[in-house]
C-alpha cells in the first residue's frame, strides 16, 4: 500500500488548493503562534470551509489548553488533532475523550531510547508520528530536520506511526524504502 501523506503549514487558499489538486492525504493547520506557518482560528475555518472534506485537515498544536483546541475547534473543522510538544500519555488520552478526535502525538527523535517512547501512548494516541529532535530553543518541528531513519528499520509497532523530518522530493522515496513507513509528513 502507497504511504499516505500528510502536507503541514498550510496557510494560504493557495497552498490548500495545490495539496488538494496533488491528492495529498492530510492538510496540517499549524497553530503554534511562535511557527511562521501559524494560522489563526478565523483563518483556519477559512481553510477548512474551502477544503469542504476534500482532504483531511489535521490541526497542530504545541502544549496546547483545552481553551485553545477548543477555540481552534469551534471555529474549523478539524478531523485530528496533532500533538507536538511534551504532551504526556494522560493529557492525549484526555485531549481524544474531550474533543472526541482522533488523536497524533509527534515524538522527537535523536536515539533508539526516544523511539521506545512510543509504547507509553499505546491506547492514548491514535498514531505517532516520529519526527527529528529540534535544537534547545527552535520550533519543535517544522526544521526541514531528519533524523537517523536506521533507527526505524525494522520498527513494528500495533500503534500506527509515520515519520517527519527533513522529508523532500530527493530523499522522500528512500525514507519510505528505508523505513517501511506507513505516513510521511512534510
Ligand atoms: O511546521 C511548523 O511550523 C511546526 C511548528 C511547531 C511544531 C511542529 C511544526 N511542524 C510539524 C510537522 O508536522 C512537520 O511536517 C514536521 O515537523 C516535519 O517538518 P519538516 O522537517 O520541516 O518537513
Amino acid at each position: 500500500m502507497p504511504a499516505r501523506i500528510k502536507i503541514c503549514g498550510i496557510s494560504t487558499p493557495e497552498a490548500l488548493d495545490a495539496t488538494i489538486a496533488a491528492r495529498v492525504d492530510y492538510a496540517g493547520l499549524v497553530f503554534y503562534p511562535a511557527s511562521p506557518r501559524a494560522v489563526t482560528p478565523n483563518v483556519a475555518g477559512a481553510l477548512t470551509a474551502r477544503a469542504s472534506g476534500r482532504i483531511a485537515m489535521v490541526g497542530l498544536f504545541v502544549d496546547a489548553d483545552d481553551a485553545t483546541i477548543a477555540e481552534a475547534l469551534a471555529a474549523a473543522r478539524l478531523d485530528v488533532l496533532q500533538l507536538h510538544g511534551s504532551e504526556t500519555p494522560e493529557r492525549v488520552a484526555q485531549f481524544r475523550a474531550r474533543f472526541g478526535k482522533p488523536v497524533w502525538k509527534a515524538l522527537p527523535i535523536a536515539s533508539a531510547s526516544d523511539l521506545a517512547r512510543a509504547a507509553a501512548y499505546a491506547g492514548a494516541a491514535d498514531l505517532i508520528l516520529f519526527d527529528a529532535k529540534t535544537p534547545k530553543g527552535a520550533l519543535p518541528g517544522g526544521m526541514g530536520l531528519a533524523f537517523d531513519w536506521s533507527l526505524l528499520a525494522g520498527y513494528r509497532s500495533a500503534l500506527p506511526w509515520g515519520l517527519a523530518g527533513g522529508l523532500n522530493l530527493a530523499n522522500v522515496a528512500e525514507a519510505i524504502q528505508q523505513t517501511g513507513a506507513p505516513l510521511v509528513g512534510v
